[in-house]
């Protein structure tokens, strides 16, 4: 029997993004309330208009509306030659006293035209300085946010859908305002001119609108509804193409033969898609089926009416003509009407991103008015601070209180999830704590204008980013404007950290573009790329260097020189900077000033090795498990 698949990632518990749980309201709202709230997605798009250009969001406006006038005047023109033809006498003479009434027709065509093209120019000049500034806002926001921002998932969700969908629906948006402009004052005009005609003309016009209206604010609903019900799978789908995909995880893909099971999953999740999309697009044609039919009835009774009003001489055959004209125009005009409705509502709800993008970064934003932070700080001090991922449940740190003084170089000690990285951001200001307080000098960080903060720390990641720059820019990507004509500081930062040996071996030195997006471009390896970070962080000479694993990648030799090097920059340069190491490798932290072992979160222990191996806790146990490794025990 083969064996059942196994999902690799879950598709069926997954939780709801925060966001999209509240729209779930929104999808489920009636329709009037959801017409509602069409108003502040267009105010949104207006407002955002005029932000970008006033001038010609106001030009659009007026031309625009010219242009809906000039439609209506022509209809209402196009009476006064009807009823020169119809009237009774000579057709000759008839047709020549048509003439003046046929002349205002064709230049209000004439004049139409134009204006059409007027718009067209205005529009072409405008949407596209909307798209990019809701381009530029989404952009702006994203880059403005803390880092700790990026930790909470709902939030990373958000912006990816947000600068996707929000950004594309204003541009759509966009052309429906400008069609329901158009459509609205040139369906005024026809009812008017249908109800000057008769009463009861007009009243019967809508009700066939009403039924085009409600099928395509229900297939609008049932859009949304479907991404909202499909937003889970789709994020899904997205993860799994990426492993399936990515060059990243192309190694042990193969390694441990996952090609297949993956492609299966990614069958599962397509497939499921696929059904529900098929289900809405059926579901979709038979509301719009039912509106059509509605309003169709709707039209046959308007031309029953006309007929009646004919018939009964209640309006005179030369009036029939016009308002016949005028049903027609009314009725386009609703069709274009109802259509820029609903799509905008259908917009709405991804412009509703679009700002709550918005929103959410403003509230992750940089402080305002927050006070400078030394640049030297003489201590970092931590009081009782205690820190929990954001949906975590449990606390990463707790109750952690020290003080770092300039110049120390500090090691971070502990297990495997014990809380040194998270330790080493909350020190550089990266993570605000969520209990206590983190002092630079008398400055709480917690007050304090970030930018002055991350301006003077550096670190090294244990995953470096991988720049896709030049190796030299690698380098010097930190402080690009650093002075440095005799290129001291370059050459301190590649044999510090071993980075001259990769940048010799590049075909052309330090102007080697490190990405393989380029022809040129050249990849590096694990313990290269680490080399490379560990310049970086030295080359850009702050006051707090957080250095989180930097050899885990490297070999012995390189290791004990980057140690050097480190310890090395620790009293060299501008001043004596404050470092913090993070390692797992203890014999390189013996000569630390001092080691803080930290264990489940907590700090356990603290002092120079002599005095933790003599203390005999923790770090003894740990330091005395590699020793003996190293001594063959
Ligand atoms: N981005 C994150 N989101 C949620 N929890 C996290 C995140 N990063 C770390 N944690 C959790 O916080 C705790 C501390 O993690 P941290 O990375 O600080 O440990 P560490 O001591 O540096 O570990 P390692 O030696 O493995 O690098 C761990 O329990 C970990 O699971």
């Amino acid at each position: 029997m083969p064996e059942a698949p196994v999902p690799l990632i879950g598709v069926e518990n997954l939780k709801m993004p925060e966001w999209a749980a509240v729209d779930e309201t929104v999808a489920e709202a009636g329709m009037v309330k959801a017409i509602r709230a069409l108003p502040s997605a267009i105010v949104i798009v207006l407002r955002l208009a005029w932000r970008t250009s006033p001038r010609l969001t106001l030009l659009a406006g007026v031309v625009h509306v010219l242009s809906g006038c000039v439609t209506a005047f022509g209809l209402l023109a196009t009476a006064n030659v009807f009823i020169a033809l119809l009237e009774s006498g000579p057709t000759p003479d008839r047709v020549l006293e048509s003439l003046p009434a046929l002349l205002i027709v064709v230049g209000t065509y004439a004049l139409r035209a134009l204006l059409d093209t007027a718009v067209a120019a205005v529009e072409g000049a405008l949407r596209p300085r909307i798209v990019t500034s809701a381009g530029d806002e989404v952009t702006a926001a994203m880059v403005r946010v803390r880092l700790l921002a990026f930790e909470d998932a709902d939030f990373r969700e958000l912006a990816r859908q947000g600068a996707r969908y929000g950004v594309r629906s204003i541009e759509m948006s966009l052309r429906w305002l400008a069609d329901l402009m158009s459509a609205l004052i040139s369906l005024l005009a026809a009812l008017v001119a249908a109800g000057l005609l008769n009463p009861w003309l007009a009243p019967v016009l809508l009700l066939a609108a009403l039924a085009d209206g409600w099928a395509a604010a229900k297939v609008a609903r049932l859009n949304y509804r479907h991404y909202l019900d499909t937003v889970g799978r789709n994020i899904r789908k997205g993860i799994v193409e990426e492993v399936t995909t990515w060059r990243t995880f192309a190694l042990e893909r193969h390694a441990l033969t996952l090609q297949e099971p993956l492609l299966q999953e990614y069958r599962r999740i397509t497939e499921s898609l696929m059904h529900e999309e098929v289900r809405l697009a059926h579901r979709s044609n038979l509301v719009r089926l039912t509106g059509r039919a509605a309003a169709g009835v709707g039209t046959a009774i308007a031309y029953l009416v006309l007929g009646f009003l004919l018939y009964s001489g209640q309006m005179e055959l030369a009036l029939a003509g016009t308002a016949a004209l005028a049903m027609r125009t009314a009725s386009n005009s609703l069709s274009i009407t109802m259509h820029a409705v609903n799509s905008l509502y259908e917009e709405s709800f991804y412009i509703a991103f679009f700002h709550r993008l918005l929103v959410e970064s403003a509230k992750r934003g940089p402080m305002e008015d927050g006070v400078a932070a030394p640049p030297d700080p003489a201590e970092i001090r931590l009081e009782n601070v205690g820190f929990t991922y954001p949906g975590q449940e449990a606390p990463a740190l707790r109750e952690v209180s020290l003080t770092i003084r300039r110049g120390e170089v500090v090691a971070l000690v502990g297990e495997n999830g014990s809380g040194k990285t998270t330790l080493g951001k909350l020190l550089t200001g990266l993570y605000p704590p969520s209990e206590g307080k983190v002092y630079w000098d008398d400055v709480d960080l917690a007050g304090a204008d970030h930018e002055s903060v991350h301006a003077n720390i550096a670190v090294i990641a244990q995953d470096p980013a991988e720049w896709p720059m030049t190796a030299e820019h690698n380098v010097t990507v930190g402080r690009l404007g650093r002075e440095d004509p005799e290129r001291a500081a370059w050459l301190d930062a590649i044999t510090s950290s071993g980075a001259d040996e990769v940048i010799e071996s590049l075909p052309v030195k330090e102007k080697t573009v490190l990405s393989k997006k380029f022809n040129d471009g050249q990849d590096l390896s694990g313990g290269q790329w680490q080399r490379m970070g560990i310049a970086r962080g030295i080359y850009r000479d702050a006051a707090v260097l957080v250095a989180d694993e930097p050899t885990a990648a490297l070999d012995a030799k390189a290791e004990a020189r980057v140690f050097a090097g480190l310890r090395h920059a620790s009293v060299s340069g501008a001043g004596r900077r404050t470092t913090i190491l993070v390692t797992h490798r203890l014999a390189n932290i013996r000569s630390a000033d001092r080691i803080l072992v930290l264990e489940k979160g907590r700090l356990i222990e603290q002092g120079t090795h002599a005095e933790l191996i003599e203390e005999g806790g923790l770090y003894h146990e740990l330091y005395e498990i590699q020793a003996r490794a190293y001594r063959g025990e």
